[in-house]
């Protein structure tokens, strides 16, 4: 097993339906991660343990998803010099509106990346992690060319099937 690149971390296990495309798109291109349940609020000493020791366990890229208070991104990005990239989770109460905003709003001085809500957050999440591996690795350069293609067909495909 290759050591993990990235760790993908979310709040609750009820944040997998969407942080799961983020795992789907890494392994599509083989690229090792990681998959935790880490809660700011609800186990905050696994969060510290977990943010203070990612870099020193080799992780580079941090994915992590959270719901309504979403804590998480913003308090793990103030633990870890790793860029962390923030997937607002989408709440029922508010529909994820609340998620992006707890974290989008970081103080100057702790960068959080912050992705749009729901899957297709996750996924872009994903995508911007290879874009940061892909800066030192040609075989993830590779891939997002691979992914790059894929997504060009399948608009042209869309295309053609609303010709009249
Ligand atoms: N926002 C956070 C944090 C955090 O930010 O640390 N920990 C859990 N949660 C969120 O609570 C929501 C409801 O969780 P449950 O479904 O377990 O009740 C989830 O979307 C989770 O991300």
């Amino acid at each position: 097993m290759e050591k993990p690149l990235v760790g993908i971390i979310m709040g609750s296990d009820s944040d997998w339906e969407t942080m799961k495309s983020a795992a789907e798109l890494l392994k599509a291109h083989a690229i090792p991660y990681e998959v935790a349940v880490v809660s700011a609020h609800r186990t905050p000493e696994r969060m510290v343990d977990y943010a203070k020791a990612a870099q020193g366990r080799g992780l580079k890229i941090i994915i992590a998803g959270a719901g309504g208070a979403a804590h998480l991104p913003g308090m793990v990005s103030a633990l870890t010099p790793l860029p962390v990239l923030g997937v607002p989770v989408q709440s029922k109460a508010l529909s994820g509106l609340d998620s992006l905003l707890s974290i989008v709003q970081m103080p100057p001085g702790i960068p959080t990346a912050t992705f749009a809500i729901g899957a297709g957050g996750a996924t872009n999440a994903a995508a911007f992690a290879m874009r940061i591996l892909a800066l030192d690795d040609p075989r993830v350069r590779d891939g997002l060319e691979r992914y790059r293609q894929e997504n060009e067909a399948r608009a042209l495909d869309g295309h053609a099937k609303i010709q009249p």
